[in-house]
């Protein structure tokens, strides 16, 4: 196993730069550069010099973690450097230059401390997710998650699925080799178990993913050329972000503002005017792009004056209400108008009101896209298990719910979700 090193503090320069190595040399390494390592986990001053030239590099705070009792589980040394790039610079070509030591990939001290059992691959989510979090409830949600309150979400449920495979175990045992079907009374509990466990995992499954909330509600504003879609977005972000102008087809590319407000992310998304008649392709392109913007929308703002495309949340517009004639559409939600202003805070009341159904509930453990699949596919070989009379095939979908919940945590077959996951890492982390 390397030892490897990074910094985790952020970019210099900075007041101090953390770097960290951990591995089976970093305990050596850390005493080639500093003489002596303090006592564990306790701080300690020293001169660090190069190992090859003996020149002074810097005079660091050094704190030593003996494995398995640190972040990454290993054997693991900070440096509390001096931030300055060049002195992070010439402390890492000093290491670079020790044999068995190499600069860490994004999110490996954590892909270490998961291969430990530091943690499960619930938590490293969660820390993800914490390390990218800008608005609190981001914060609180990551939190929980790294935490461990996905963990042992699904530990009780599998706890659960174990007692339940035990007794169709028992029932089995007991059944002779032509009579699988046990005794009436104990398949009846043992389906109905079954079926109250899926119950119990779609209700925490039909709550939203955490993603809409790590990445902002994706609020697509669309409409015919020349509605005034551009205009309202510069107005709900108060900054010119989109071109506007009297020329339909004004928008061809779509355009994403990322916006907080009152501690929620927004997305919000300007497209081109939808037309089927267009003659220009690279207006077509634009409409394409356009229709995609809208299959991915969670809420649709339609400025058109025929009826919305079809959407589960969408806020049906009457732009240019100063316009005379158009003061008063029947069946619009909101009046706007980028002349007197009307109806920008109106429109921002009801996304926030639209927000609360589409969010994960703030005080609940709520799942990312990829746990709630790997639940929802556990849900559903426990639904068949309910639906059987055959203990044989009871105990086949138990095994499949077992899988997917040794999914969630990382006990089976994660390599490829390991690397898209620590991708998204800092290095250092
Ligand atoms: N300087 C510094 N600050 C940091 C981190 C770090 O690695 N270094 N962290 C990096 O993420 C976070 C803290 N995470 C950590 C998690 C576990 C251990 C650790 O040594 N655990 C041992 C001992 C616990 C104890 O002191 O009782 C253990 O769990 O056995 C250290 C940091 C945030 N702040
Ligand atoms: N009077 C009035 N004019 C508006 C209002 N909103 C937009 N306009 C004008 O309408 C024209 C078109 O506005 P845009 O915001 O570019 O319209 P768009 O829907 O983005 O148009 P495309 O990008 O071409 O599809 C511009 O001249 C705006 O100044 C409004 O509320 N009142
Ligand atoms: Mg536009």
């Amino acid at each position: 196993m390397d030892t490897i090193f990074a910094v985790s503090s952020g970019a210099p320069p900075a007041a101090i730069a953390v770097l960290r190595l951990s591995g089976p040399r970093a305990f050596d390494a850390a005493a080639l550069l500093a003489g002596t390592l303090p006592a564990p986990r306790r701080a300690g001053l020293r001169p660090l010099h190069d190992p090859a030239n003996g020149e002074l590099l810097d005079r660091a705070l050094i704190l030593a973690f003996p494995g398995p009792r640190s972040a990454s589980g290993e054997d693991l040394v900070e440096l509390h450097l001096h931030g300055g790039r060049a002195v992070v610079r010439a402390v890492e070509a000093a290491l670079a230059a020790i044999h068995g030591l190499r600069a860490a990939e994004p999110g490996e001290f954590t892909r270490r401390a998961l291969l430990n059992g530091r943690l499960d691959l619930s938590e490293a989510e969660g820390l993800g997710d914490l390390l990218m979090a800008e608005t609190e409830s981001q914060r609180r949600m990551a939190t929980r998650a790294a935490e461990g309150g996905v963990r042992r979400q699904v530990e009780q449920w599998a706890e659960r699925l174990l007692q339940l495979a035990a007794q169709v175990e028992a029932q089995l045992d007991h059944s002779d080799e032509d009579d699988v079907a046990g005794s009436a009374d104990s398949l009846d509990a043992i389906r109905a178990e079954a079926a109250a466990l899926a119950q119990d995992i779609a209700e925490v499954t039909a709550r939203p993913p955490t993603e809409r909330l790590r990445d902002g509600l994706r609020v697509v504003l669309a409409g015919p050329p020349n509605a005034g879609k551009s205009t309202l977005l510069n107005a709900m972000i108060e900054r010119d972000a989109a071109i506007v102008s009297p020329i339909a087809g004004t928008t061809r590319d779509r355009i994403e503002a990322p916006v907080v407000r009152n501690g929620t992310a927004w997305l919000l998304i300007d497209t081109a005017g939808l037309t089927d008649s267009s003659t220009d392709p690279i207006e077509a392109i634009g409409v394409g792009r356009a229709r995609a913007a809208l299959d991915e929308a969670d809420i649709v703002l339609w400025l058109g004056d025929e009826s919305p495309p079809p959407h589960p949340t969408f806020l049906w517009l009457n732009p240019r209400c100063d316009v005379p004639g158009r003061e008063a559409l029947p069946a619009r939600d909101i009046a706007l108008s980028a002349v007197t202003g009307e109806g920008v805070d109106a429109l921002w009341l009801r996304l926030d009101a639209l927000a609360g159904d589409l969010l994960p509930p703030p005080d609940l453990i709520a799942f990312n896209a990829r746990q709630r699949d790997l639940a929802g596919a556990a849900a559903r070989s426990l639904s068949i298990a309910a639906a059987q009379h055959d203990l044989l095939l009871v105990a086949e979908e138990l095994r499949g719910a077992r899988r997917a919940f040794d999914s969630i945590t990382g006990r089976t077959d994660v390599e490829a979700m390991l690397d898209s996951l620590f991708s998204r890492f800092c290095i250092g982390k």
